[in-house]
């Protein structure tokens, strides 16, 4: 979708100090954020981190309590009718309307952001066509599956061509055709220069992305880079063994530490590692269920900077785990110049004892 360069040096968004309370809870702490044009932004974090409060306050739905933002240099808290033209918000909560058919949906959201006559069955014709809506015009979005009703939701906020996309967990609950849709047609807008901002609890979605990554953690940005940057910052590789009962004591010349009943051993060559991981069990051999080789990568971001799993929760089902095949990149870092892999469980080895 075309869009016009920002002025010069303005980027796409800006946060500065950006703070927001809901009573005595703090949903964000002086968060800072740039995005530029074209740039897709993969924004991270637990349940109850800040993402949904942070793109409420961009799209103007909220109000921050300090700090300033910037949607291509215009404020939506003091112009929040020039900031909204900006940009197109893709809310979590489905804001389809199930009596009407897609084509009335769409029609009646172009008609709200200003189009008017042919200019919304073009629009609607742009929109329909990428994310795969175009056979479906004329049903009724009741009747559409939850896949189709998400896309339809998706196309409703981008039918101005904003500038600026925000989507809030655009894939949650979705099938995979539809999330294989969703992501190239997200990638193709930003090939067009749009900026996106894309929350998501499925880490294998930012590598498909190609996005740049902020994690945000209790109200505050922890880490903001590209995935490489972060990886070869924070990304740790270890041995992880699962085993009946409680893990044992082990002496190893590595750092050991029991995480919810794994054994988790921070190692720099894992591979190398696994045999005096071995030698070391003794008897406990016979408890081992499972053994793990873990590649730096996104996870292991997370759990260094966070000190939890990002697949920790109810959405631990996602596509990072059970849309790809494990790795089997045995001696391959985060440090080369391949892709750098995001769920970065290498399954070496299986039952044992
Ligand atoms: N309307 C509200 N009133 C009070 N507290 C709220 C409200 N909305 C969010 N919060 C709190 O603010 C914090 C941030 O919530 P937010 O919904 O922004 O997180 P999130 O990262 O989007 O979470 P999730 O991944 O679960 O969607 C949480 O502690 C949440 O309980």
């Amino acid at each position: 979708m075309p869009t016009d360069p920002a002025p010069c040096g303005v980027p796409a968004l800006a946060l500065r100090g950006v703070t927001k309370r809901y009573g005595r809870t703090t949903a964000l702490e002086d968060v800072s954020l740039g995005i530029a044009d074209g740039e897709i932004v993969g924004l991270l974090g637990h349940n109850g981190a800040g993402k949904t409060t942070l793109m409420s306050l961009v799209a103007g739905l909220l109000r921050p309590d300090a700090g300033e933002i910037e949607v291509r240099g215009v404020s939506p808290v003091r112009d929040p009718r020039r900031a909204r033209r900006e940009l197109g918000l893709a809310p979590q909560e489905l804001g389809v309307y199930p009596p009407l058919t897609v084509r009335q949906n769409l029609a009646f959201f172009a008609e709200l952001a200003g189009l008017r006559g042919r200019d919304v069955r073009l629009r609607t014709g742009e929109v329909a066509e990428p994310l795969g809506l175009t056979a479906l015009l004329d049903r009724r979005v009741a009747r559409l599956s939850g896949g189709e009703q998400r896309r339809v939701h998706t196309a409703m906020a981008l039918l101005h061509r904003p500038r600026l996309l925000l989507l809030d967990e655009p894939t949650a609950g979705v099938d995979v055709e539809t999330r294989a849709r969703l992501l190239a047609f997200v990638r193709e807008l930003a090939a067009a220069g749009t900026a996106v901002c894309y929350s998501t609890h499925y880490l294998a979605e930012v590598e498909a992305l190609d996005a740049s990554v902020a994690i945000l953690d209790h109200g505050r940005v922890i880490a903001r880079g590209t995935l490489r940057e972060l990886v070869r910052s924070h990304g740790d590789s270890a041995v992880e063994l699962d085993f009946s009962g409680a893990p044992p004591a082990l002496r190893l010349p590595w750092p050991v530490a029991h995480e919810a009943g794994v054994l988790r051993v921070r190692v720099e060559r894992p591979h190398s590692a696994v045999p005096h991981v071995l030698a070391a069990l003794g008897e406990s051999a016979r408890r081992l269920v499972n053994l793990r080789v873990v590649q730096p990568g996104l996870e292991t971001v997370f759990l260094r900077l966070t000190g939890r799993r990002y697949t920790d929760g109810p959405d631990t089902a996602g596509p990072a785990r059970d849309g790809r095949a494990p790795e089997a990149d045995v001696g391959a870092g985060g440090s080369g110049d391949g892709p750098v892999p995001t769920g970065e469980r290498s399954i070496e080895a299986g039952r044992h004892g």
